[in-house]
């Protein structure tokens, strides 16, 4: 049996590795921490857990989880980078959900998250969790860096195209709508449902801190530097994100569609729909899965649309799935279900 200790198990993604890993026949919960809500019982703020777990919330303290085998950051970004270190000198392993160790350049993570990085040493080890692209690392490394949620919808709507070299790399555009879970549980005027509800805007279009990573990702398989217009959207619903992404097509002679249903066709957790498709977010609502549709206009312009449940395999899914392939389990073990909406 795996022990793992989550960090920041009273937010959105740390209550929903809560309730994925509950269901996952290989792992034990071995501690839940929180400041604000030390002492009580998890179950008492999460009802819908009653009967699946006896702990209370504890201290983030290195005594605490360093038993463990793996530890989950679910916290604000800059907060595991000061414990990360001494977990792995202890012998735990440490998958961080946030963005502390994604962006491999440490003066770029400087600039997007406005605080020097604590152990810039550890950067070049730790490994970028998107199976799809890093299995065999993934399988092997102590420290994995779990994706943005913006960034892994748009990466895995992308990477099929430029590996196979078909779009202009100078000439990208991410369209991309999240729920409001996106911006995790915090009480903030702007998130309140009389502000959200019924209105949708952009945001961020000066520069958001996910084109970065999304940027990095799509350069290693360009094998060269990528130009990408990332422009994020707030809309009203709790889960969900839907990326628009166009292209530039380059070559007549390759199916866009084709190449994606080839490179995802072993993959579990990645649904190429068939053309003419328009995947919803309710499609994947509550499961690890993105399903992607792939279009095409006259003119050359290609129209790749990509769906996750942020909080799934753009934050606690993927993280499990990660988790599962770090210690040898079937990659699927504790993620297959069905959809909560048809
Ligand atoms: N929401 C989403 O869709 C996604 C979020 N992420 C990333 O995952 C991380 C968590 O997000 P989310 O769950 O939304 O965040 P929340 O704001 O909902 O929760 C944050 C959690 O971290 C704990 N925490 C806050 N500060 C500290 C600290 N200094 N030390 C230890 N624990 C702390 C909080 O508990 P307490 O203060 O009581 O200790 C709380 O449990 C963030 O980095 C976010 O960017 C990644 C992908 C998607
Ligand atoms: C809707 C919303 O506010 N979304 C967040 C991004 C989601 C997130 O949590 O960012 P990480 O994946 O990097 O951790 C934002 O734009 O800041």
């Amino acid at each position: 049996m795996l022990h793992v200790g989550i960090v920041g198990g009273t937010g959105y993604t740390g209550s929903e590795l809560l309730r994925l890993l509950l269901g996952h026949p290989g792992v034990a919960v071995s501690a839940v921490t929180s400041r604000a809500e030390r002492g009580m019982a998890v179950c008492d703020l999460f009802p819908s857990l009653r009967g699946r777990l006896s702990l209370s919330f504890v201290e983030p303290t290195l005594e605490g989880l360093a038993g463990c085998d793996l530890v989950f950051f679910a916290t604000p970004n800059g907060t595991a980078m000061k414990m990360v270190p001494d977990l792995l000198a202890a012998g735990t392993r440490v998958i961080d959900l946030a963005a502390d160790f994604r962006l491999k350049d440490p003066a770029s993570w400087e600039r997007w998250y406005g605080q020097p990085h604590a152990c810039p040493e550890l950067l070049d080890e730790a490994v970028y969790g998107l199976p799809e692209f890093n299995r065999d690392r993934i399988r092997a490394a102590r420290l994995v860096a779990n994706p943005g949620c913006y960034p892994t919808a748009v990466t895995l709507g992308l990477v099929p195209l430029l590996e196979a070299g078909v779009i202009d790399p100078d000439w990208i555009v991410a369209d991309v709508k999240s729920g409001v879970s996106g911006a995790g549980r915090k009480a903030e005027l702007g998130l309140l449902m009389a502000e959200v509800g019924e209105s949708f805007k952009a945001y961020g279009t000066g520069g958001h801190r996910h084109a970065p990573e999304i940027m990095q990702n799509l350069a290693l398989f360009a094998d060269r530097s990528v130009n990408l217009t990332f422009v994020p959207h707030l809309v009203p619903m709790v889960r969900g994100i839907q990326a628009t992404l166009y292209a530039r097509l380059t070559r007549a002679d390759r199916q866009p569609h084709a190449l994606f249903a080839s490179r995802y066709a072993q993959e579990p957790f990645v649904d190429v729909m068939p053309r003419g498709s328009h995947p919803e977010t309710r499609s994947v609502r509550g499961v690890n899965l993105c399903r992607i549709a792939v279009n095409e206009q006259p003119g050359g312009v290609v129209i790749v649309q990509s769906v996750i449940d942020n909080l799934v395999k753009g934050a606690a899914g993927q993280a499990l799935q990660n988790m599962n392939l770090m210690f040898g389990l079937d990659e699927t073990a504790g993620l297959i279900s069905l959809p909560l909406s048809p």
